[in-house]
């Protein structure tokens, strides 16, 4: 569990954070979204403790993260998977971190095994891709088998195996009844992932919301191309429906007159089924190309609230 209270964080003059206050439980993925800038690495660096704050607190746990008493068996962080020095070998720097930690040889041997790093355990990491420098990242923050993760940014760099890699290796952490909180900019492979989402904006709380409910709040609607787009959506209109022209298109808007044949417009319909829209539109002699659900992504939300 993470419990961020009230928190601040000045840099000189600069408000990273400001007054923020959320928790993160356990049992699920928690991602953390913003835009750059936004704030969260540096939440994320003062519940790790590498950052004061400037006033409110971050706990793991219910404590400090310097307060907890075995703490790489508590919470495991990747940050910065490009910081990790090149010269040694991936077993070599995971050997050395067990170490410190007061862990053993063996856990070393798993965690690359579990992020697909084995068969690279001996190769220099100053030859190691984006993508592995990632992994290696990911075994470390895994080396205590911890019941808190923290990472910022862990599909940077992936491939889509490995990003679908990452997505089941997430969720079965969480599963397991482990605190994941994870930031991305991908929102699609983030509303894949987590269960939850924290929105902030200039170090501000902007939304704290399960990733279904928040979804569920935009709209969603029915996208409808026909070649008489404005004289179908005046028929849906007079049904009750609201249209608007889809994305990028004039369609939708009131026609002068008759039934004008346009190239297929589009148009995305709320407030009446697909059903209801096809029967409309067969009585009112509109041709239609396309009727199909259409659900709001998270960009498209994300954008909406953080606009
Ligand atoms: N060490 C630092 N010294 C001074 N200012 C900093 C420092 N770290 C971050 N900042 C500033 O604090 C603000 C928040 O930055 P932060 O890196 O936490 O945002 P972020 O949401 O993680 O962004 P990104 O998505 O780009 O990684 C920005 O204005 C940034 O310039």
């Amino acid at each position: 569990m993470i419990e961020v209270r009230e928190l601040t964080k000045m840099y000189g003059s600069t408000r990273a954070v400001s007054g923020l206050t959320f928790d993160v439980k356990p049992g699920q993925v928690t991602g953390f979204l913003g835009h750059n800038g936004a704030g969260k690495s540096t939440t994320m660096r003062v519940i790790l403790g590498l950052h004061a704050p400037t006033s409110g607190q971050a706990l793991i746990n219910g404590v400090r993260k310097h307060d907890l008493r075995d703490p790489m068996r508590e919470v495991g962080a990747m940050l910065d998977a490009a910081e990790v020095q090149g010269g040694r070998s991936a077993f070599a720097h995971l050997e050395a971190l067990a170490y410190a930690g007061g862990i053993g040889r063996r856990r070393v041997v798993e965690v690359l095994e579990e992020v697909g790093l084995a068969g690279a355990a001996r190769k220099r990491i100053a030859g190691f891709s984006h993508g592995m420098r990632q992994r290696l990242g990911i075994a470390a923050a895994l080396l205590g088998d911890p019941g808190v993760l923290i990472l910022d940014e862990p599909a940077n760099g992936l491939d889509p195996d490995g990003i679908r890699w990452l997505r089941t290796l997430l969720r079965s952490l969480a599963a397991e009844g482990r605190t994941v909180l994870l930031s991305s900019h991908l929102m699609t492979e983030m509303s894949l992932t987590a269960d939850r989402l924290i929105i902030i904006g200039q170090g501000r709380l902007i939304e704290d919301a399960s990733t279904a409910d928040l979804l569920a709040r935009f709209q969603s609607g029915v996208q409808v191309r026909s070649p008489h787009a404005a004289y179908l959506s005046k028929a849906l209109r007079a049904a009750g429906a609201t249209v608007c022209p889809a994305q990028g298109t004039s369609a939708g808007e009131e026609p002068t007159s008759g039934r004008p044949a346009g190239a297929g417009e589009e148009l995305l319909v709320t407030g009446l089924t697909r059903a209801a829209i096809g029967d409309i539109a067969l009585a009112n002699g509109c041709a239609v190309h396309e009727l199909v659900s259409r659900r709001t992504s998270l960009e498209e939300a994300f954008m909406e609230i953080t606009q």
